[in-house]
């Protein structure tokens, strides 16, 4: 989709934080081959907010994995700006033997951070998550939010330390949020656009929640599925109330005109 390229390209005139051109990704081979992603064109501008949405199995995992450098494409190019993005899961997967300072101490570690600033970015991250008190805390004594908001201060580490450390990173989200009940849903979503504003980091956020995406993203991108393609773009920055309602409704029956177009394939 050339309109997205442009919107990142217009916003800011730079480089985006993430650009993939004609991205293709095919697991297996023969009968058993599975088309994930056909021909995506998608770019985030440096500090934008993009939300991926999708139903189930479209390939939001995928692309996301592509773009962490987890998995290579078929045919396409991806290129980022930030020679390290972040990646955030459903499940915070820290180490459990270590506190939640320690487990954000080792991402700035592993990015090349020595011992003493560490000190000082392990508060000062731990801090931004609202999670300062709980510091020598280890991940069975923390409540899932509080799990997030450590996952969430270890992958702002891991953008540290890096060359482009001075420049804006890039975080790549898979349902962070999936996991909680709605209230601590709620209120990490209004921690993760705080934090994000401070940072001033470029968001790629793959949710299947259309109210989510419409409430978190400056722009919500829609991939259908199988094959995975873009098929909705709507920009939503800045809704509230009545226009956001509207959006979110648009979304939804869009949503669902792929699914049923899909399942009548
Ligand atoms: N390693 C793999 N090997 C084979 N097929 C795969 C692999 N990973 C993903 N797929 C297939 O690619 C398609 C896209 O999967 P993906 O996990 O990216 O979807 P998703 O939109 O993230 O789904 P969900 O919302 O359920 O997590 C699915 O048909 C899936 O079965």
């Amino acid at each position: 989709m050339t309109a997205t390229l442009d919107i990142a390209a217009t916003r800011t005139g730079t480089t985006p934080a993430v650009r993939l051109t004609g991205v293709h990704k095919v697991f297996g081979h023969g009968r058993a081959a599975v088309t994930a992603l056909d021909g995506v064109d998608l770019a985030v501008a440096p500090g934008e907010f993009v939300c991926l949405l999708g139903a189930s199995g479209c390939g939001k995992t995928t692309l996301l994995n592509l773009v962490a450098g987890l998995e290579q494409p078929t045919a396409g190019v991806i290129s980022t700006r930030s020679a390290r993005p972040a990646v955030m899961f459903q499940e915070a997967a820290l180490m459990p033997w270590l506190t939640a300072a320690r487990n954000v101490d080792l991402a700035l570690k592993l990015a090349g951070q020595r011992r003493p600033e560490r000190r000082r970015q392990v508060a000062e991250l731990l801090d931004l998550v609202r999670l300062g008190e709980a510091a020598g805390k280890r991940p069975h004594e923390l409540s899932g939010g509080m799990r997030q908001r450590v996952a969430l201060a270890r992958a702002l580490a891991s953008t540290l330390g890096t060359a482009a450390a001075d420049e804006p990173g890039l975080l790549l989200m898979d349902e962070p949020f999936a996991a909680l009940d709605a209230i601590t849903r709620d209120v990490l979503q209004g921690e993760l656009l705080r934090i994000w504003r401070a940072t001033g980091t470029a968001v790629l956020f793959v949710t299947h929640d259309v109210r989510e995406a419409v409430r978190l993203g400056q722009r919500v991108v829609l991939l259908s599925s199988r094959p995975g393609r873009v098929a909705g773009e709507w920009v939503v920055d800045g809704l509230h109330g009545a226009p956001e309602l509207a959006v979110v409704e648009e979304v939804n029956a869009r949503l669902r005109e792929v699914i049923s177009s899909h399942a009548a394939a």
